[in-house]
């Protein structure tokens, strides 16, 4: 007798569809609430349930809506964006928090045409052996996150590096091969390229990734300091030094890497110790006869033009050389604007932390405004601009309107002036007090006027140090300018990411 009939692929497929029909129909059965959006994060269906978890009263109300103006946490545009469910995840809602699990929907070529949601539990008290694993966990992470900078390794990496324009992948390149070698990199570039991110990348991936990475700012410390900063101090060796011995940087990154930024920034008797270093890989700390061995490799990295400052005689032609074996060139951002989107929703993801329940996204109009602007302050100077239309909106997705209010705050006007052509910075400053004497009026007018070239380089720059390259003086008159009209650089606006 013949047996059944063996299956054919059709029968396969009809298995499959009527899988998945049974296997939606469960989820929704046994769901708290359901969510459907389309691909552009529209809400397409919602159930009364879920719509009242979320005090909405009319279901049919928010379909059309952006979800995250529905549901503010919600992660469903993530998964339409990556294609990726998010199996198990922990959703806020007003009353209490639920388990969500969240698909995407695809269509028969395999595009994602949107996702669904289902909330699981909201009883999530069954859960709680994995609930409160899930927070320590989170408690965990969030300490060796603390501790990670004491741990004095690199705490970026290549990937870190967001950018596929030519010159972004031709610096990663070049910086790969350099992290290969034990010589000295220089790395060169404006202010905010990503010098110092790419100083950790390259450490990270270098022999030495397992010692410390150590960095010292030049900007950073006043000049007297530094040397004492980078060799070390030997117990009493000038008045009032402490009795114990104090280690330098070199001493700290003993087998692993040191990272001198604004290098040509370092007072010239500093640099012949480094020069030392370079080539006899020996050093004494300061007020000691004793050599020590320096086995550190040295990542320099500067804003100013070295070789201006070689023909100056305010950096030692040798030291530049020494340097200068292996020196990348990071690109400023203007040059390299096939990146801007990339580097955009990197950083907006990053806020996702500081910011939550905040717009997380531009639309093309956003980027459009940003993809004009020179940014001479490059990425720092973005990074910036996008926290602070985050801050300032209120919408899902930040657009055109407010990136441009972003942008006319006293930071980013104050960034854009080492370029303009004056006329802008003219523009807001106070009409002159014409009804005071010419003299006092001219003196005020001029105070004024100074106050606000001040604090508009001090806004627009990460260092006092910079700030003063911005205005083509010293940092000592800088300082000194700075005590006589009373501005704190805090209150100028300045980043403060970076002291
Ligand atoms: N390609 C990039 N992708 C993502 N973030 C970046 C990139 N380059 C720089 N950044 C970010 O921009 C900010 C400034 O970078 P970094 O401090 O490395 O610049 P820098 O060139 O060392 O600046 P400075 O010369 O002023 O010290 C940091 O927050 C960094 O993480």
């Amino acid at each position: 007798m013949a047996g059944p009939a063996p299956l054919t692929l059709a029968d396969f497929e009809a298995l499959r569809g009527s899988a998945m029909q049974s296997v939606f129909k469960a989820f929704e059965k046994a769901s708290e609430g359901t969510l459907i959006v389309d691909r552009d994060a529209r809400i397409v269906w919602i159930s009364d349930k879920h719509a009242r978890r979320f005090g909405i009263a009319q279901p049919k109300g928010v379909l059309g809506r952006r979800v995250e103006e529905v549901i503010p946490n919600s992660r469903m545009r993530e998964v339409v964006r990556s294609g990726q469910p998010i199996l198990l995840d922990i959703l806020d809602s007003p009353g209490k928090p639920v388990v969500v699990t969240r698909m995407p929907l695809k269509n028969e070529q395999g595009e994602v045409v949107g996702a669904v949601g289902f909330a699981l539990f909201d009883e999530w008290t069954t859960l709680a052996p994995v609930v409160s694993r899930f927070l320590r966990m989170q408690e965990e992470l969030a300490q060796a996150r603390k501790a990670r900078p004491l741990t004095r390794q690199a705490k970026y990496s290549f990937s870190n590096f967001v950018g596929s324009s030519a010159a972004t992948l031709e610096i990663k390149r070049r910086a790969r091969r350099a992290a290969a070698t034990h010589s000295p990199v220089l790395l060169l570039g404006e202010t905010g390229t990503g010098k110092e991110l790419l100083a950790h990348a390259i450490h990270g991936a270098s022999p030495r990734a397992h010692r410390p990475f150590v960095s010292l700012s030049m900007a950073a410390i006043p000049d007297a300091l530094i040397e004492a900063e980078l060799f070390g101090v030997a117990p009493g060796a000038y008045t009032g030094a402490d009795k114990r011995d104090r280690q330098g940087k070199l001493q700290v990154a003993q087998g692993g890497t040191l990272f001198l930024d604004e290098i040509g920034d370092m007072p010239l008797p500093v640099q012949s110790k480094l020069l030392r270093v370079l080539q006899e890989k020996e050093f004494e700390a300061l007020g000691s006869n004793e050599v020590q061995r320096a086995d550190v490799r040295i990542i320099a990295a500067t804003s100013r033009k070295l070789m201006d400052l070689v023909k100056n005689g305010q950096f030692r032609a040798d030291l530049y050389y020494r340097l200068d074996v292996l020196s990348l060139a990071v690109p400023p951002l203007r040059e390299r604007m096939d990146d801007l989107e990339p580097i955009c929703e990197s950083l907006l993801e990053g806020f996702a932390e500081s910011h939550p329940g905040q717009a997380h996204e531009l639309d093309g109009d956003a980027l459009a405004v940003l993809a004009r602007q020179r940014w001479p302050g490059n990425i720092r100077e973005l990074r910036n601009v996008l926290e602070r239309s985050i801050v300032l909106s209120d919408s899902a997705v930040l657009g055109a309107a407010d990136v441009q209010a972003a942008l006319q705050t006293p930071f980013a006007a104050g960034a854009s002036m080492a370029e303009s052509t004056g006329a802008d910075l003219h523009r807001d400053l106070p009409a002159p007090p014409v009804q005071l004497p010419m003299r006092q009026a001219h003196a005020q007018a001029m105070g004024q006027f100074e106050r606000q070239l001040i604090e508009h380089a001090l806004a627009a720059s990460p260092t006092v140090s910079a700030a003063a390259k911005r205005l083509g003086i010293g940092r000592a008159t800088l300082y000194r300018k700075m005590a006589a009209l009373r501005i704190n650089r805090w209150d100028a606006g300045a980043p403060a990411s970076h002291p």
